[in-house]
């Protein structure tokens, strides 16, 4: 089976967040099963500099006024498809923001523009080579299906893929006529929404299958409080609707031969881990005492319950625990993180920006990672903690749920508890897990016990593959 998978990130060429390490890994998870993959992702600057020997395989005189090539390169085993575009991509920001933090005003154009070069090849005018499938991935590539569903290319089968709902490619209906659309698909059934279009809304109209990264997070979708305006819309294509957990690459997040830790650790070896907890005391400069050291690796959002950890962090000090902070995003709460920093030298340390490698040495070295979530469709940290031996302290939504076995009295008891789970998202509910971790923390046995259970947990994409490929045939076999 051939499938076409589009997407606006790919590990390793360009990450932004857990989008790119799934679009990236699961290729590779897929090719044992009989799936061949190729990815089509936008030429930003950071991705034509790190591709090597490219071939041309396309040239569009016209991708909605403007000129492109498609790329393919091979990329460790993975065929990567790069749409070099450089009036839509060529841009000093990052792939979705300007260098202030503002959002490129045309992204609907670029990401159109990605979505309809994937209908193309979809259509099979790439020589060489078509897909019996298209996979897209959030509201950048969702124009894929409503392109296929309207545009004079013939329909394959589709699967759409909602990483985050809470991002919809959202713009006002003026745009419309830009993007070639026949006038018909500016209805309830396409890409109309409340007025305006909405890409993500097109996507989940037009798929015809609609996957999302877990099962909880499947179920949220369906209520107010989680499908943020779309419940109603994915409630009437509730059979369409899939949730499978996002798995790891166990390459990639391998601490028996990761590169970028202080010292590589197994289940057996366990002893060598502490070599990690001593790089992160001195490049933090935290109190070399036995206590706890907790960490967060995140966007620093609302989403992610950045706001109640800076709420919290002078009472967390106050319990005798450690904290290292590695994260980017709104300022505000960047600059209240780094002055609780600042306020407790040797407890609280904070490295700001985006540090691939300081994200493996935290897993490795710390005790604990908080995730404090309001909503999570899956995450990822929780899942590279697990195979670090750094305990998740996780708020009981979507994923976290899904992957994260609380340490109540019967998980215990059984030996299978992996981390610690809290239901009220508030400053009070994040405390008492904090405090019940710690606890945890003192009874050495049972801590390396849980640490143990979790590098042993299924964090592979092994089932999750299989899956997706069941999915795919059996849309391919029923002709969609
Ligand atoms: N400052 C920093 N430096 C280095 N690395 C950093 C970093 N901040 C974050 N990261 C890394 O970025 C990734 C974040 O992945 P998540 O799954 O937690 O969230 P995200 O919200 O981006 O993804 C969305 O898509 C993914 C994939 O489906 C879902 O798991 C998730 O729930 C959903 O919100 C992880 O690999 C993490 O290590």
């Amino acid at each position: 089976m051939k499938v076409l998978s589009v997407a606006s990130e790919i590990f390793p060429l360009i990450k932004t967040g857990g989008l790119a390490d799934v679009v990236g890994a699961l290729p590779v998870a897929l090719k044992p099963l009989g799936v061949d993959t190729k990815t089509l992702v936008p030429g930003y600057p950071i991705v034509m500099k790190a591709i090597r020997n490219p071939v041309v395989r396309l040239q569009f005189d016209d991708l909605l006024g403007e000129e492109a090539t498609i790329l393919e390169v091979d990329h460790d085993g993975v065929s990567i498809l790069v749409l070099d575009a450089p009036a839509f991509y060529n841009r000093k920001g990052g792939p979705y923001v300007d260098a202030a933090g503002k959002d490129y005003p045309d992204n609907w154009r670029r990401f159109a523009a990605l979505s309809l070069a994937g209908a193309e090849i979809a259509a099979g005018i790439m020589p060489g080579w078509r897909p019996d499938l298209v996979h897209a991935h959030d509201w950048q590539s969702a124009l894929v299906s409503v392109y296929m569903r309207y545009y004079p290319t013939p329909e394959l089968p589709s699967v759409l893929t909602i990483h985050n709902i809470a991002f919809q490619g959202q713009f006002g209906a003026d745009v419309f006529p830009l993007l070639r659309l026949p006038a018909h698909a500016f209805s309830i059934e396409g890409l109309e929404y409340y007025g305006d279009i909405g890409f993500l809304k097109g996507g989940l109209q037009t798929a015809h299958a609609i996957t999302t990264v877990s099962p909880s997070y499947a179920e949220e979708i369906l209520l107010p409080e989680f499908g943020m305006g779309l419940e109603g819309l994915i409630a009437s294509r509730i059979d369409s609707l899939h949730g499978i957990v996002n798995g790891i690459d166990p390459d990639v997040w391998n601490p028996e031969t990761d590169p970028m830790i202080a010292r590589n650790f197994g289940p057996n070896t366990m002893k060598n881990r502490i070599e990690n907890r001593k790089a992160i005391i001195e490049h933090f400069g935290l109190d070399d005492d036995n206590g706890p050291i907790f960490c967060v690796v995140s966007r620093l959002t609302w989403q992610k319950g950045m706001d109640l950890l800076a709420s919290t962090i002078e009472e967390i000090v106050a319990m005798g625990a450690k904290l290292v902070i590695l994260g980017a995003g709104d300022a505000a709460l960047e600059g209240a993180l780094l002055s609780a920093a600042a306020n407790n030298h040797g407890r609280v340390g904070m490295a700001v920006g985006y540090n691939e490698p300081m994200s493996h040495l935290m897993q490795a070295g710390c005790d604990a990672i908080i995730i404090p979530s309001r909503f999570e469709p899956c995450g990822l940290t929780q899942l590279y903690g697990l195979r670090y031996g750094c305990i998740p302290v996780v708020a009981r939504t979507g994923g976290l749920n899904d992957t994260i076995i609380d340490a109540n009295h019967a998980a215990v008891a059984a030996k299978v508890a992996t981390g610690v789970q809290f239901a009220h998202v508030t400053s009070e509910g994040l405390l008492h897990a904090i405090r019940h971790t710690m606890q945890l923390f003192r009874d050495r046995k049972l801590w390396t016990q849980m640490q143990k259970q979790g590098m042993k947990s299924d964090v592979s994409w092994g089932k999750s593959a299989e899956r997706y490929a069941a999915l795919y045939s059996s849309l391919v076999s029923k002709g969609m």
